[in-house]
């Protein structure tokens, strides 16, 4: 039976409990429930703070689980990442008011107010930087105008809170996180099929299947514009001037790619969603 530990709340929940349902997975269907079990598949769920399911899976106590790549770092726990899974993309970076600092030099000495400070102390101290740490639980952009911080560092995604407060972002990226499946010391069977499961959701959700009908003589110049995974599948039609093609493409990529088709001379271009894939 493999256990696997999943985010109950916060900005990780909602699309973790998706990928696991359209991987096939029982989800719960009460946010008060903290196990749940799925025998068909052979599994248990445990619905956990994101910040404690490095520690969980680190020691052995659960076999895999699904987090931030930051707050995997931040555990500092023997857990590691088996696969990135693409979604709650992040950059972790340093920030303070408006002009007042400009790169790592300027950190010396300064209070830095974090969520993360194994995190932001390793990265500072593999570059020799000493600072003064001051561990916050969140809200971190407020502690400079409360006075408890003279700079920050923190998880941006679009920015927008550090702008509310007057705070601008400098100095190296910290670190590149999305949600990443993690798994611990132990031998976990089962973990290949779920991380199987899992970038066929991530497929299913990036691209889509793409039909159209073209004039034989322009397979080459239209399998450029969309080459497909492999290579494009090509049927004859009734009449033998023409094919039909079937060929996988990025989701963000169709009407670019529709356009450019149907200048080509496609027609009958059809985009059908994908439900679950397996490459
Ligand atoms: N605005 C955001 N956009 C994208 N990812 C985010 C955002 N905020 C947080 N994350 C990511 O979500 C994870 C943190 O989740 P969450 O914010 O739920 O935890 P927390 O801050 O420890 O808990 P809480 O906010 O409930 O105190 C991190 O991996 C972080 O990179
Ligand atoms: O760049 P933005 O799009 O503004 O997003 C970043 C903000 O989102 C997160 O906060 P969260 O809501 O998790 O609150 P917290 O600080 O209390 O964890 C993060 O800690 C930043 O404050
Ligand atoms: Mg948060």
């Amino acid at each position: 039976m493999l256990r696997i530990a999943v985010p109950n709340k916060g900005a990780l929940a909602e699309t973790a409990a998706e990928y696991l349902k359209e991987a096939g997975y029982n989800g719960r269907r009460d946010p008060k429930e903290l196990i749940v079990a799925d025998p068909k598949n052979d599994v248990e769920f445990f619905y956990l703070r994101p910040r404690d399911i490095a520690t969980y899976v680190g020691s052995g106590a659960l076999d895999v689980g699904i987090t931030g790549r930051d707050l995997l770092i931040d555990s500092g726990s023997d857990a590691h990442e088996d696969e990135p899974l693409g979604f709650a993309a992040s950059t972790f970076r340093f920030a303070g008011p408006a002009g007042r600092f400009h790169d790592l030099e300027d950190l010396r000495g300064m209070r830095l107010a974090t969520s993360y400070p194994v995190l932001v102390g390793g990265f500072l101290a593999e570059r020799g930087i000493d600072v003064r740490l001051v561990k916050l639980d969140g809200a971190v952009e407020s502690a400079i105008r409360l006075g408890v911080a003279d700079v920050i560092a923190d998880v941006v995604e679009t920015g927008t809170t550090l702008r509310k407060q007057g705070l601008e972002i400098f100095g190296p990226v910290i670190l590149e996180s999305e949600a990443v499946l993690i798994a611990g010391p132990n031998e976990a069977p089962g973990l290949e099929t779920l991380h199987r499961r899992l970038e066929g959701v991530m497929v299913a959700r990036r691209y889509v299947l793409m039909d159209y009908d073209l004039p034989s003589e322009l397979i080459e110049q239209a399998s450029a514009v969309a080459p497909g995974m492999e290579s494009p599948t090509i049927s004859p039609l009734r009449d033998p001037a023409w094919v039909a093609v079937r060929v996988m493409i990025p989701r963000d990529e169709i009407n670019h790619i529709m356009d450019a088709l149907y200048e080509l001379g496609a027609r009958a271009i059809l985009v059908t969603p994908i439900h679950a894939a397996r490459l």
